[in-house]
């Protein structure tokens, strides 16, 4: 019960959350600690229903940016319609696991929201050694996307780090470990480098306060990301 409790405050600690809200406006991202969002119990529970979905390569983003990823689809997000969870069951379990209560209310502290967010877009990446995201802006996909949410899923990968390009002066390389949980703005430039040995695996979802159709204006009709 003693433990319980102890899972329990580390999940909502106050001061922590303030630290990473802080972080994340001065820096635009930020990197949640493992047990902080997700327990291992969660991520053991992610990997299982994830099986469940099929997965598909993708090799272009929706700017027309270059990528080389295995994507399975949680929750899409199409441009001029509102978002939808994929058939089937484990996506909308997936869906349900991220919006639990106290994860939504950590998150909403973190992101310094006023309002709920709500998740347009989900999905979950592969990279096996070759494999990268090209650098690209989230907001792109959908004007409306404020942060992404990524959860680190692999322990054991070389390379995949992931850049982000604040301006054109700076970058920050981030190297987050399994369970832990990146936050950034979707209006900065970044990228996944290579993977060069091992596999890296995520689960990506974009967080916004609009629930309505995606107000992105499509130039091209190529399936992006
Ligand atoms: O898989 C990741 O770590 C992040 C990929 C990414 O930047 C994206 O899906 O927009
Ligand atoms: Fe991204």
């Amino acid at each position: 019960m003693a433990r319980a409790m102890n899972d329990r405050s580390r999940l909502l600690s106050e001061e922590a959350l303030t630290k990473y809200r802080i972080e994340l406006l001065v820096k635009g991202t930020v990197v949640i600690a493992p047990q902080t969002l997700f327990t291992q119990d969660d991520l053991a529970r992610i990997d299982q229903l994830q099986m469940e979905i099929p997965e598909e390569e993708v090799r272009m983003g929706d700017a027309g940016d270059s990528h080389n990823v295995f994507v399975k689809r949680v929750r899409v997000d199409p441009p001029g319609r509102p978002p939808s969870n994929v058939d089937g069951k484990a996506p909308g379990q997936i869906i349900e696991l991220l919006q639990r209560k106290d994860r939504s209310l950590a998150l909403k502290k973190i992101l310094g929201a006023s309002s709920d967010y709500v998740i347009r877009r989900c999905q979950m990446h592969r990279l096996p050694p070759g494999s990268f995201v090209g650098i690209h802006l989230d907001a792109e996909s959908d004007p409306d996307f404020e942060y992404s949410v990524i959860v680190q899923l692999a322990r054991d990968f070389e390379g995949g780090e992931f850049v982000v390009y604040p301006n054109a002066y700076e970058q920050q390389v981030f190297r987050p470990p399994f369970g832990a949980v990146v936050v950034t703005t979707c209006r900065i430039r970044h990228e996944v480098k290579p993977v060069h040995a091992g596999e890296r695996r995520s689960l990506v979802y974009f967080c916004s306060k609009r629930s309505g159709v995606n107000r992105r204006i499509i130039e091209s009709t190529a399936d992006g990301l």
